[in-house]
């Protein structure tokens, strides 16, 4: 069990050290599958070790894939070229990379594949990619919608085109394209619909399905091709999570400090990097931010909004609904508990009605996580300038960033539990 929740003693001095985020979760979980399903062992270095790549390793050792961990940012995975059909259902947390990715995954293996997750994930929706495995001819189903998914596969498939909306998620896609070069011949992932959660995951996708040997190129707007060529093993480095530096981008920014993260903003590939030039322009943030390329960062950028010169209303965030929580309603809510109507929302846009005057105040409120890690460390933010923030269920931060408290701690910043 976790602590029940911490309150951040503001600091009232600027944030100045050296701060490392750990690896980044989507190229970890990524790589691990990637790595899992080609024949021979790959090393893959700056992992991050987390609940949800937890996940994801467990569960594809119990698909006969052997992973040492030498160290703590190191996987060494042995694979034989196939997944096998594992003994019993797949527990995969809340961790939607895991979820989406294993459950077309599954579809390349002779054999029963359950995949299942806890009570948030029972909730996330995997309609979607479920119906486009089933126009693949493979035999899928998730009947509510959400996991458990059930996959009975016979380890190859034929098709050569499938259509995916990724308006939910562009989780959807990047597991179709993953899964799509085990197939038997040349297959087309073709997007439906006008929306993609950021485009930049698709991207990593494609990057990191290079580097195992995959031939894969993006032949209109909406569509890539994957060649059926499998994955070879691979020594493969992953970067620092760019999501998880944007908190301590804003930490810097909040308290006038100075932290190094080792790594310029400019040298990531995932898409949460570009809130970094957001971030520099605090405290005179755009008047709107459209969160659709950089979903992650939302809830730092809220946070941070509350100390703007001026509001700011987010956009383009409707799928924050679908995340490990509502984080549009988490966010209203808990800027709400700090200020009325700090936080409000319009259909799906969120207004924070910004106030610097509130740095250096005392105003006690109970912060609830729902359960999620990236709403326990956005309104860490508040607490660096706020006197009173308490964040309840704050070890939920071990999704993807497990030493968070320490890394704050190691800045100077004190927490009582
Ligand atoms: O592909 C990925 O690694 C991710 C894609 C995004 O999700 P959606 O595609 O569901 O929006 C993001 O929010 C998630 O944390 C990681
Ligand atoms: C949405 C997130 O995670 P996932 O979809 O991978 O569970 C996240 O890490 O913010």
């Amino acid at each position: 069990m976790g602590r029940a929740k911490l309150t951040i003693i503001p600091p009232g001095k600027p944030l100045i050290g050296r701060a490392m985020p750990p690896g980044s979760k989507s190229i970890t979980n990524r790589a691990l599958l990637l790595a899992g399903l080609a024949k021979g062992t790959s090393r893959l270095t700056g992992a991050l070790k987390s609940d949800d790549t937890r996940y994801m390793a467990e569960a594809l050792r119990a698909m006969g894939v052997a992973i040492d961990e030498p160290d703590d940012t190191t996987f060494i995975v042995t694979g034989d070229g196939k997944l096998k059909s594992p003994a019993a259902p797949l527990f995969l947390g809340n961790a939607g990379t895991a979820t989406r990715f294993l459950t077309a995954a599954a579809a390349l293996v002779d054999g029963k594949v359950v995949v299942d997750g806890d009570a948030h994930m029972r909730k996330r929706p995997i309609g979607p990619l479920v119906d486009a495995l089933r126009s693949l001819g493979i035999d899928a189903s998730a009947e509510t919608g959400c996991p458990p998914v059930t996959v009975n596969g016979t380890g190859r498939f034929e098709a050569s085109r499938v259509e995916i909306d990724g308006g939910l998620s562009s989780q959807y896609v990047s597991a179709l394209l993953m899964m799509a070069a085990g197939g038997d011949r040349p297959v087309d992932v073709v997007l439906l619909g006008e929306h993609i959660g950021a485009l930049g995951y698709i991207d990593l996708t494609v990057a990191a399905m290079r580097a195992f040997g995959a031939k894969v190129e993006r032949v209109s707007a909406v569509a890539w091709r994957v060649q059926p060529t499998g994955y070879h093993a691979a020594d493969f480095h992953i970067e620092p999570d760019a999501s998880a530096a944007t908190y301590l981008w804003a930490a810097e920014v909040l308290s006038g400090g100075k932290i190094d993260l080792g790594t310029p903003a400019s040298e990531f590939s995932q898409p949460d990097a570009r809130a970094y030039d957001m971030i520099s322009q605090f405290p005179h943030l755009p008047a709107v931010i459209d969160g659709s390329q950089m979903q992650d960062a939302i809830p730092t950028l809220a946070v941070l909004a509350a100390f703007n010169e001026t509001p700011v209303r987010f956009v383009g965030i409707a799928n924050l609904r679908v995340k490990e929580c509502d984080r549009v309603r988490a966010l209203s809510s808990g800027l709400s508990r700090i200020v009325p109507g700090l936080g409000t929302e319009e259909g799906d846009d969120l207004i924070v009605a910004s106030d610097p005057s509130l740095a250096g105040k005392t105003l006690p409120a109970e912060i609830d996580s729902f359960a999620d890690h990236r709403i326990a460390m956005s309104f860490a933010l508040a607490g660096l300038k706020i006197d009173g923030i308490t964040i309840l269920d704050p070890d939920c931060v071990a999704k993807t960033f497990p030493a968070y408290w320490n890394v704050l701690a190691s800045l100077g910043v004190a927490c009582d539990d």
